[in-house]
């Protein structure tokens, strides 16, 4: 199994992640859209890069802001795979 960060860990973790924010036992990060179907083109894309990397994302919807909660559901918090996939998603962001 995937092993949990420590504190420190984490913290350094989201030093290269500014736009993530730890809550309790998991990161979160809102991003808004130009329109609706940008957003759900960019959810399908994080989609296929949760399943290739099999690790998946939590994703409210609303209109065109989304927002991303990640842990670890085996692991009961955040580990490295958190830490990938919220890179994957800041890389997969369309430009402004
Ligand atoms: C069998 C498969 O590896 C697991 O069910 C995966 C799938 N995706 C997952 N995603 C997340 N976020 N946490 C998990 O523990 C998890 N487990």
């Amino acid at each position: 199994m995937t092993e949990l960060l420590s504190n420190a860990e984490i913290d350094d973790a989201l030093t290269g992640l500014p736009e993530w924010t730890l809550d309790n036992r998991s990161i979160t990060r809102t991003v808004e859209l130009p329109t609706f179907p940008v957003a759900i083109e960019f959810v399908s894309r994080v989609a296929a890069a949760a399943e290739a990397a099999d690790h998946h994302p939590d994703i409210d919807i609303r209109w065109r802001k989304l927002h991303f909660t990640l842990s670890t559901h085996s692991a009961g918090g955040l580990t490295q795979k958190d830490v990938r996939l919220a890179h994957e998603i800041d890389s997969l962001l369309p430009d402004d």
